[in-house]
């Protein structure tokens, strides 16, 4: 069956339909990962977005049960070069296309991706929409209302937990803010035998501060971080009293938390080779990475923030830390999945932390 990807400056690609007979509307990015479709598909920070993946075949080792980064997948479509109909793992259990029929997602495939991925990279991140199948399409319709679309703000309100939960653990007490967060964060996390309480986006931090907790760890999650002022309060109000980890989503908020300011990428990060250089070593590791919008480095002066981490590829800030306070934050994904582990050892640094903030209250 036919199904169109339309974009925002008229560009139409045909291709054949797999996954929900549903139409879509969201911003299309690429990301340039190898592997691990499933867990790009199911990280909620992809949130309402339509992604292509440059790598040409997938699929190809299908669906199991252990790669989902979420639950409920929130991404709001895929294109991809060809669709591998018939997968070969020992741990496959389905096939991406009846993921996606499942979870009412549609996708295109056929697609010159290459072409897809070079427009976006010399206009930026694009407006699109994925049709339904058998529909009479209007092209110039579908143009107009793009033009008009506006991405919706409440994107961290619909992925974020509704209650607060725990993970337990002997550990450390970590209060873990789900903003959107990919369960590769508490994985690692539940591998440091922390004692994690996953909360919602808005509570509290009168309410935070109430766990006792050892540490705050701040989640990815989607959308622009200025759309959830009240999270950068909450931040801003845990700051000095806990240490705080914080990644993507969570480093932004703690940049602006700190009276810095984020901006949109021209057509962001999103990969699984992403180099970043530690600046206070030297080393430089290859990152996990998925996102659009980045904190604008000139207006760290004045904070109190240092940068640590830069990539390498565009210059961008990749990473923070508090002068003051036990706090610091990255914008890739030390967490990987899907990805390179290099950067796994911050989860170690963050409960050194821990460990030398506790240190300091005995010794107060
Ligand atoms: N993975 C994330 O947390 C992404 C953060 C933010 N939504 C961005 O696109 O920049």
């Amino acid at each position: 069956m036919e199904r169109y990807l339309i974009l925002e400056d008229g560009t139409v690609f045909k291709g054949t339909a797999f996954g929900a007979d549903t139409a879509s509307t969201g911003e299309v990015v690429f990301n340039t990962g190898m592997t691990g479709y499933q867990e790009v598909l199911s990280d909620p920070s992809y949130c309402d977005q339509i992604i292509t993946m440059t790598y040409p075949l997938i699929g190809n080792y299908g669906i199991n049960r252990d790669d989902f980064e979420s639950i409920e997948p929130a991404a709001a479509g895929m294109v991809v070069r060809e669709l591998a109909e018939f997968p070969s793992n020992f741990r496959s259990d389905s096939t991406l296309c009846e993921l996606f029929k499942a979870k009412g997602i549609p996708g295109i495939a056929g697609i010159d991706t290459r072409k897809l991925t070079r427009l976006i990279r010399s206009k930026g991140t694009v407006k699109g929409i994925l049709t339904a199948t058998g529909d009479q399409v209007n092209v110039e319709a579908e143009i107009r209302r793009l033009q008009e679309f506006e991405p919706k703000q409440d994107q961290v309100a619909r992925v974020s937990t509704q209650r607060p939960y725990p993970s337990p653990g002997r550990g450390k007490r970590v209060v873990l803010i789900d903003y959107g967060m990919k369960h590769g964060i508490l994985r690692e996390l539940n591998k440091r035998n922390c004692d994690v309480l996953v909360v919602p986006y808005n509570t509290t931090a009168d309410e935070i501060l109430r766990w006792n907790p050892d540490g705050v760890m701040l989640s990815n999650g989607p959308g622009d971080p200025k759309d959830v002022p009240e999270c950068t309060e909450t931040v801003k109000a845990l700051i000095g009293k806990v240490p705080i980890f914080g990644i993507c989503l969570g480093h932004q908020l703690f940049a602006l938390a700190c009276g810095a300011e984020t901006y949109k990428l021209k057509f962001g990060h999103r990969g699984g080779n992403q180099p970043v250089k530690d600046l206070m070593t030297g080393r430089s590791d290859i990152t996990s990475q998925n996102h659009g919008y980045s904190v604008l480095e000139e207006t760290l002066i004045g904070t109190r923030l240092k940068v640590t981490h830069k990539a390498l590829n565009d210059g961008s800030v990749e990473g923070l830390m508090h002068l003051d306070v036990p706090a610091f934050t990255v914008q890739y994904h030390p967490e990987a999945s899907p990805g390179p582990e290099d950067a796994n050892h911050l989860f170690d640094r963050f409960i050194e932390l821990m460990n030398t903030a506790e240190k300091e209250l005995a010794h107060a």
